[in-house]
């Protein structure tokens, strides 16, 4: 599903983010990747979803080797990667519906469509009765389960997500990693980069540790380790 081969990421200033990583994820997975700050792993997460391009090696994700994606097929890849950002990054002239629905326009999807889409996985986050509200009127737990509606109404085959509770609080982010559970139990993918360590430890999910830009630990039921 999701397969790396020597891969390597040096930013445009020199900074040498990654280097060296083979890696493979399986369809159903879900796994988390952990590490102290700067360790690379929002760069290793940016090569899934094309977000960043690698230096050197090879990204394969559902059997598309990016290099060789023409620029205009990137929307398409995209479509079948949901992802979820700590700060949520939701439009706030849009009601929560809209921010939505506004997904599956941009893919051309047919009206008659989108509604029962919008409100399939508003259910599932349980904010049906929050369509009509902005963001601002939301609290940020439910700010986080609008964004991760979004990244799923696609029916993507996988679901990124760069420290979706890092601006929650404890409670709240085990709503969110509820729901990231559930979706993986319908079959998605999920990767997700965290500094959570209670919840790690807690879910017993495969780890994959990076440090100096290099994966140091891969582990099936892993653990967080001794970071902050
Ligand atoms: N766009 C960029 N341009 C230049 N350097 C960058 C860029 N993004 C990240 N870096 C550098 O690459 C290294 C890895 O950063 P990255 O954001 O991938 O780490 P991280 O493990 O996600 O950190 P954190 O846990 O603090 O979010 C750091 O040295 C960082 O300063």
């Amino acid at each position: 599903m999701i397969e790396m081969q020597d891969v390597k990421k040096t930013y445009p200033n020199g900074v040498t983010a990654i280097s060296g990583i083979d890696v493979m994820i399986h369809a159903g997975e879900f796994v988390y990747v952990v590490g102290p700050s700067g360790a690379g792993k929002s760069t290793f997460i940016k090569m899934m979803y094309r977000e960043e391009k690698p230096t050197n090696g090879k990204i394969t994700i559902n059997g598309v080797n990016l290099e060789k994606l023409k620029e205009k097929r990137v929307p398409h890849l995209r479509r079948d990667i949901g992802v979820v950002f700590q700060d949520f990054k939701l439009l706030t002239t849009l009601t929560v519906y809209e921010n939505i629905a506004f997904a599956l326009e941009v893919t051309g999807e047919h009206p008659r469509h989108i509604k029962k889409k919008v409100l399939d996985v508003l259910d599932l986050v349980q904010l049906k009765h929050k369509a009509r509200h902005f963001p601002n009127e939301l609290s940020g737990g439910e700010q986080q389960r609008v964004s991760i509606a979004r990244s799923i109404v696609n029916n993507p085959a996988v679901v990124i997500a760069d420290e979706p509770t890092g601006n929650l609080d404890p409670d709240t982010s085990w709503d969110i990693m509820n729901i990231f559970e559930e979706i993986n139990n319908r079959g998605t993918t999920v990767v997700m980069a965290t500094h959570n360590r209670e919840i790690v430890n807690t879910m017993k999910k495969r780890v994959i540790a990076i440090e100096g830009g290099k994966i140091v630990r891969d582990q099936a039921r892993g653990e967080y380790g001794l970071y902050d």
